[in-house]
């Protein structure tokens, strides 16, 4: 049976604005945002430090609530109205933060991807053990199952939050900045594994700084620029030099190799 139109949509923003601090002081961060999210889409967003885009995230995400606008889930529920259980089985987030990790070790925090499917306080199954190490195997994490997520270093981390994310049943993923710390081989490995979820009817939402990488896994760019969206369609057409040459202030030039594009500062 084919999905209809509200089916499809795992995320709708509408008319976002938001400001940090408050009455005359206030400093708008992000104006007038709106934006669809469909079953099947890879999306990455980029733009320049400091433009909102962790800010954007964080509110897509249901972690901050704008001054103004709406979030909306599959069947137009209201994000910032629903518990964080009911959130978590709809989309799952992969932090640009280092979060908290206290005692836990790397299983431990793959396994809370069962969370929001399982009763509260239960033990894991043998079957979600099973799931999460296979995650943890897929991005090269497996062997560090034991050991205290504390210690972890900066891309080991990031792989075993990805390994959470992929054990979610939450067919949307919010990712901020996922390759920030990984070796050329594990942003491969990870990028895969967003493009075998959407092959798969999920979604994905990943901040980027790696032109080439947005360009190479993912079908459709957003740019954000001064707090608003700059451009948002096919990365083919969105991925434009005189516009990126523009948004970031630095004159780009970009090559292609076989399929790939890279960009270049001339
Ligand atoms: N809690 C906060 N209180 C006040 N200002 C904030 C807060 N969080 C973010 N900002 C400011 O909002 C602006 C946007 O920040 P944000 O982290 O969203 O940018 P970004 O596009 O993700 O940047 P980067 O590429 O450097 O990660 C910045 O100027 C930042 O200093």
């Amino acid at each position: 049976m084919a999905l209809d139109e509200a089916d499809m949509t795992l995320m709708q923003a509408v008319e976002i604005t938001h400001g940090f601090g408050a009455g005359e002081g206030q400093r708008r961060v992000l104006s007038d945002i709106s934006l669809k999210i469909e079953a099947g889409e890879s999306v990455a967003l980029i733009g320049p430090n400091g433009v909102g885009k962790t800010t954007l995230m964080r509110i897509l995400a249901g972690l901050l609530k704008p001054t103004s606008g709406r979030v909306e889930l599959r069947g137009g529920e209201d994000l910032h109205a629903m518990s964080r259980r009911e959130v978590a089985r709809q989309l799952t987030v992969v932090p640009q933060a280092r979060p908290q990790v206290f005692d836990f070790s790397a299983l431990d925090l793959v396994l809370m991807g069962f969370h929001a499917r399982t009763a509260r306080f239960s033990l894991p199954s043998a079957a979600h053990q099973e799931q999460a190490l296979a995650a943890m195997a897929e991005l090269d994490v497996a062997d560090l199952a034991d050991r205290p997520a504390s210690v972890l270093s900066g891309g080991e981390l990031q792989r075993v939050l990805m390994a959470r994310t992929m054990t979610s049943e939450a067919a949307l993923w919010l990712l901020d900045e996922p390759t920030a710390n990984l070796d050329i081989r594990h942003q491969i490995a990870l990028l895969e594994q967003v493009t075998a979820h959407c092959a798969r009817g999920g979604a994905a939402l990943g901040v980027l700084h790696d032109l080439a990488l947005a360009h190479r896994y993912f079908e459709r760019v957003i740019i954000l620029d001064d707090g608003k969206i700059r451009a948002d369609g096919p990365s083919n057409s969105t991925l434009d030099d005189a516009l990126l040459s523009q948004v970031f202030q630095v004159d780009l030039h970009s090559v292609d190799v076989g399929e790939r594009r890279v960009w270049v500062v001339k």
